[in-house]
């Protein structure tokens, strides 16, 4: 069976994650710039996430998992160094909650897909856990293909796409309208490569 591609709304929603390291320094780096209310649960916060917390970026409970701590939140994530510890997180969680499992993707219900983002334009590339080190090479290779005028170019079309809406013009010529701003931009922009 395949996974389910989808983009998720976190602004405000209560993220747990569990470790304090590397990994989970970069799961949630991403969950905060999606605006999500992160609290982590590990005894050693690294470098850059003691700074999080001490700017008040997110809430830490100094203290190792225990299966009460997912109670209340919508995502979880775990990224500690323990295999044991991680799939214990993913013993806790009720069949309702998201959960990213660093080590062992197949006991969580969702991973993280490698990507990259040019404004309101959001590439991702998925292996589905058979090799994250591809799934970056071929997110490098793509990200090459698409410079910076990709994000000015969309918030342009989103302006012209809303008026046009709004508009009490027939449907099916709006529609055609849309579908021509698509191809002008694309060629327009189509391998605009990173310098
Ligand atoms: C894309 C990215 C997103 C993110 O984590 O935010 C991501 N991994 C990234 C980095 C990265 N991953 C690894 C290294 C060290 C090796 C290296 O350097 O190559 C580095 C680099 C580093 O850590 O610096 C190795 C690795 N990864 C996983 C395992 C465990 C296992 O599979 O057993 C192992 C150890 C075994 C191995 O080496 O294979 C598992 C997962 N990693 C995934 C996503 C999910 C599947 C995505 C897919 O396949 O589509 C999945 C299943 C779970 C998940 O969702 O976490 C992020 C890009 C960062 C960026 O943007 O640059
Ligand atoms: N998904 C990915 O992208 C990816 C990439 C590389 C590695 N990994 C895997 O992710 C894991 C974490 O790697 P890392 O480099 O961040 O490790 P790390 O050593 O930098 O950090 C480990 C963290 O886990 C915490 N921890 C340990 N026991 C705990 C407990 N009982 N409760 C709560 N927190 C606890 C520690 O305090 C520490 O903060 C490893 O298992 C590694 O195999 C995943």
């Amino acid at each position: 069976m395949s996974e389910y591609p989808l983009m998720l709304s976190l602004e405000k929603k209560p993220v747990l994650v569990i470790g304090g390291g590397k990994v989970a320094a970069r799961k949630i780096a991403g969950l905060t710039e999606a605006g999500a209310k992160v609290t982590v649960v590990a005894p050693t916060l690294s470098p850059p996430l003691d700074q999080w917390h001490r700017e008040q970026r997110l809430v830490w409970r100094k203290k190792p998992f225990a299966p009460e701590d997912v109670q209340g939140f919508w995502v979880v994530v775990a990224a500690t160094d323990s295999a044991e510890v991680n799939q214990q997180v993913a013993d806790s969680v009720q069949p309702h909650q998201l959960v990213n499992i660093a080590d062992q993707p197949q006991s969580g219900n969702f991973t993280i897909p490698a990507h990259f983002r040019r404004g309101r334009l959001t590439v991702a590339v998925s292996t589905g856990g058979a090799s994250p080190s591809l799934a970056v090479r071929i997110r490098d290779r793509l990200a090459a293909m698409f410079s910076r005028d990709w994000a000015d170019a969309l918030d342009t079309l989103m302006e012209k796409r809303n008026r046009l809406l709004r508009e009490p013009t027939d449907k099916k010529e709006t529609r055609a309208k849309l579908r021509r701003m698509a191809d002008e931009a694309l060629e327009s922009l189509w391998d605009t490569r990173v310098d």
